[in-house]
């Protein structure tokens, strides 16, 4: 029997778009996967060589990275923050679109030429690399959601977080300076696995020509 293949896709917003996008591809999990009553967090497919693992999105760049599981879906914003070297990511899937910027409240004193700036984001490293090749000094103070309230408690002037349609931005009086990145998801590989298990490769092609179709269409 072949060892089986382990799919990483992330738990919350990615996963209503991905799953038509992985049901081409033919990874269809099982049913137990859509009863929200279920706390299993491995689930078996369509595939008897594979299983889903659905976990927390920057822990699918973990899990993948260290070969723990093979493939998984998962935001360019993650795949940047991270920059692990095991871990490549062939197909973009053009879903999960948002962006990555720079807000700080409505009407903030300007703080042009400061070299030094404090930033509520979950996103450390993206942020410093973002200030740096502006010269400035970022601290970021590490938060895993609701960045958006930071500014108004004192904790930071400024935040770094995603923005899809500006409702949150603008529901907590802040506005939008710079732009770090688009985001979009992709699909994701360990290379080790990619070089040595055909099986990831088959799929990466699957996934390359559902991708390939969608932009074509
Ligand atoms: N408006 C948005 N806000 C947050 N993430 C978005 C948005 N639009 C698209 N995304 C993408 O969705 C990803 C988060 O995926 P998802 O919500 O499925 O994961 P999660 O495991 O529930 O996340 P978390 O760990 O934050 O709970 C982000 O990394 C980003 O790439
Ligand atoms: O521009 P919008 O359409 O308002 O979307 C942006 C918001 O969505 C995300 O939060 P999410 O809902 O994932 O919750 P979180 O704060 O727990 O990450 C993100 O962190 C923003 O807060």
């Amino acid at each position: 029997m072949t060892d089986s293949l382990t799919f990483a896709i992330p738990k919350g917003r990615i996963l209503e778009e991905a799953l038509p996008v992985m049901a081409r591809a033919g990874v269809v999990p099982e049913d137990a996967f859509h009863d929200k009553a279920n706390r299993s967090l491995t689930f078996a497919t369509t595939r008897e060589d594979m299983r889903l693992i659905r976990v927390r999105a920057f822990d699918v760049a973990t899990f993948v990275a260290h070969g723990a599981a093979q493939l998984g879906i998962v935001g360019s914003d993650v795949i940047e923050e991270f920059d692990y070297a095991e871990l490549y990511a062939p197909v973009d899937l053009d879903i999960g679109r948002c962006h990555l910027s720079v807000a700080e409240p409505a009407g903030a004193r300007a703080t042009n030429g400061a070299s030094h700036l404090r930033v509520a984001t979950k996103y450390p490293n993206l942020t410093r690399r973002h200030f740096e090749a502006r010269g400035i000094q970022a601290e970021c103070v590490k938060l895993n959601g609701a960045m958006e309230i930071a500014p108004e408690l004192g904790l930071a002037g400024r935040i770094v977080d995603l923005v899809s349609t500006g409702t949150t931005l603008r529901e907590n009086g802040l506005v939008e300076t710079s732009r770090i990145m688009d985001i979009t998801a992709r699909l994701i590989v360990n290379r080790a696995a990619l070089k040595t298990d055909p099986r990831v490769g088959a799929l990466v092609e699957a996934f390359r020509a559902i991708s390939e179709e969608r932009t074509a269409a």
